[in-house]
């Protein structure tokens, strides 16, 4: 696979189907550098994207928190969001393929940039 290292978020998203291949270890590690501010943690032997956006308050949050179900139903691929005053965390990872896909770094830096579009 070809890594673009600049404007990740440019990228078309291919849809996540069960035969979809995880990202290896070295595709990681170059899509890792484009939304570097991303953490990837393992949850239940499964690993993921997460990051969590300080804003000013609940209207705010909530205003992120609808900009990202937006971006998930354009690509029907979908976060786990947890929305509270002020904060909205945010998880992506491929269900169906049990980690990450291209795809979860692609939606972490449209995320990263419905963020940026509201300072
Ligand atoms: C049928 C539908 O396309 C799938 O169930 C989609 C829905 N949203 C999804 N979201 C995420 N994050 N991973 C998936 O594997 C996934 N699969």
């Amino acid at each position: 696979m070809e890594v673009e290292m600049s404007d990740l978020k440019a990228h078309s998203c291919e849809a996540c189907s069960p035969n979809a291949s995880k990202a290896t270890e070295e595709e990681k590690q170059q899509l890792h550098k484009e939304v570097p501010d991303w953490e990837i943690l393992e949850i239940d032997g499964e690993e993921q994207l997460h990051k969590v956006y300080k804003l000013k308050n609940f209207v705010k949050a909530l205003e992120l928190t609808n900009k990202i179900g937006e971006l998930a139903e354009e690509e029907d691929h979908h976060p786990v969001v947890v929305l509270e005053y002020g904060k909205v965390a945010v998880s992506w990872w491929s269900h169906e393929i049990g980690g990450l896909h291209k795809n979860d770094f692609i939606l972490a830096a449209r995320t990263d940039a419905a963020f940026n579009d509201m300072q």
